[in-house]
């Protein structure tokens, strides 16, 4: 059973044992050789969702506790989930970058690998604006491809990443390296 404790208390490593009892293990999905790891029994717990959202947004918050950005995006379709409630948090705006086909005004697009397949990414081409300082928030960084992607569309807006928060990272494959100069923020290493 897991002990009710007020988000705001959780230290660090209560945080990380929080998300180890929460997160589930699919083997083979969505193809054979992938351990899946899936978040929905976390994010089903409140005080779990909630200490999550927390630590996700100290990412983007400075000594004094003020928010050092001016936009939060998500990626789809999982880090939509996150990446909203932290942007609430800090007080800005939240950008979608979506899969291909899916946003109607003139985008910019990137297409990728991820650890199971490959894709593409767009976001608006008004969504940032020009030196806006961005968070980029995720639930995995596996390969390091998807926020990468990201990083370019922020990049062609005129904006920068200034840190990736992600849930959780699987430090088996080369995301950490991938993302290079940028700040990773992760909860929990695998
Ligand atoms: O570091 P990478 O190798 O790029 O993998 C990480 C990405 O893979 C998953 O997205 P997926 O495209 O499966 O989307 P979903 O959120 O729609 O399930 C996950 O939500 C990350 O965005
Ligand atoms: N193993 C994995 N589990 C869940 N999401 C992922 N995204 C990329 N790799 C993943």
């Amino acid at each position: 059973m897991v002990t009710p404790v007020p988000p705001h208390e959780l230290s660090p490593q209560e945080l990380h044992d929080r998300i180890d009892q929460l997160i589930r293990d699919v083997e083979d999905f969505p193809k054979p050789g992938i351990v899946f790891k899936d978040i929905s029994p976390l994010l089903a717990d409140h005080d779990g969702f909630t200490a999550v959202v927390n630590g996700l947004a100290a990412a983007a918050l400075d000594e004094a506790g003020e928010p050092r950005v001016d936009k939060v995006l998500g990626i789809e379709a999982r880090g939509f989930i996150l990446a909203a409630p932290v942007a609430l948090r800090l007080r800005t705006g939240f950008v979608p970058v979506r899969k291909a086909g899916k946003l109607p005004g003139p985008t910019h697009a990137v297409s990728y690998a991820l650890e199971y397949g490959e894709a593409t990414l767009e976001m608006h081409q008004d969504a940032i604006e020009p030196g806006d300082k961005v968070l980029v928030v995720d639930d995995v960084l596996a390969t390091g491809g998807t926020v990468n992607a990201t990083k370019e569309l922020v990049e062609a807006c005129g904006g920068e990443v200034i840190a990736v928060a992600v849930l959780m990272d699987l430090s088996f494959l080369p995301g950490r390296e991938a993302l290079g100069e940028t700040p990773l923020h992760s909860l929990y290493t695998i």
